[in-house]
């Protein structure tokens, strides 16, 4: 495997509402120990020393509200309807990218030593890279109804994570020449029959979703928490 060394720009989406979060404000805009989730995103990507440039994606009517919450240096662009949407936006805004990182603003809590390991293993040759950790509950398919339709084996299932680390150019082509929906970035990268390794992930990169994740956060914050 040849490395890349070229310019790592990390994408942050965070133009979702946050509809499971249920707070007045964007999920992103929600304050968490002091600082804005987007605000923690960013400074846990910067403070990982490895990534050069940020930008982040955001709805349309918080683009000022950004640039105000944000470092000097960080791209704002507007992003879109779904989460693949607002990626696009962000890998359009990114042309000189070597690599690079998409991450969501909802894991505020991401360490840093996670994000420099993405990257290395990119630097060193991969294409792309993934967090993951094992699953600890059994998990099933179910149909419409609700009705169990099987029991895929727990050993071969990972909860993933983000950052989600790419050659810039795979992750063009992946976002050019695949149709259909993904829930992830790496899964448009697989269905270019590309391969997608596996890092080992964080417990505290969990994306934050619901109240009990923000309540989660704000206790591991040492904040006030359930009584
Ligand atoms: N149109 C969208 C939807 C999501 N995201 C971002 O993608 C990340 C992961 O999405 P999720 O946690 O599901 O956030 P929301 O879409 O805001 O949540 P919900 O589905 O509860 O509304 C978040 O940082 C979110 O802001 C985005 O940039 N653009
Ligand atoms: C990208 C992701 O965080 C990987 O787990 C996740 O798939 C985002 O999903 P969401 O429904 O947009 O939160």
């Amino acid at each position: 495997m040849s490395g890349n060394e070229g310019p790592v720009v990390a994408l942050v989406p965070a133009a979702g509402r946050g509809v499971r979060l249920g707070e007045p404000v964007p999920k992103a805009f929600v304050e968490l120990g002091g600082r804005s989730m987007l605000r923690r995103a960013v400074d846990g990507l910067l403070g990982s020393g490895v990534v050069d440039t940020v930008v982040v994606i955001v709805p349309d009517a918080l683009v000022e509200a950004a640039r105000a919450d944000l470092p000097d240096g960080v791209l704002v662009v507007v992003g879109g309807e779904e989460r693949a949407d607002s990626v696009r936006a962000g890998l359009a805004a990114a042309p000189d990218a070597a690599l690079v990182l998409v991450h969501d603003a909802a894991r505020a809590l991401t360490p840093p030593s996670l994000i420099a390991r993405v990257v290395a293993e990119l630097q060193a040759g991969r294409t792309a890279v993934v967090p993951v950790l094992p699953v600890s509950d059994t998990i099933k398919t179910v149909d419409v109804l609700g009705t169990v339709t099987g029991t895929p084996p727990r050993s071969e299932l990972r909860a993933v994570q983000t950052p989600q680390g790419f050659d810039a150019d795979l992750l063009r082509r992946a976002y050019r020449d695949v149709n259909g929906d993904a829930t992830d970035d790496a899964g448009l990268v697989e269905r270019l029959g590309e391969q997608v390794r596996t890092i080992v992930g964080e417990p505290e990169a969990f994306k934050i979703t619901t109240p009990w994740d923000l309540a989660l956060a704000r206790v591991l914050l040492g904040q006030a928490g359930p009584e």
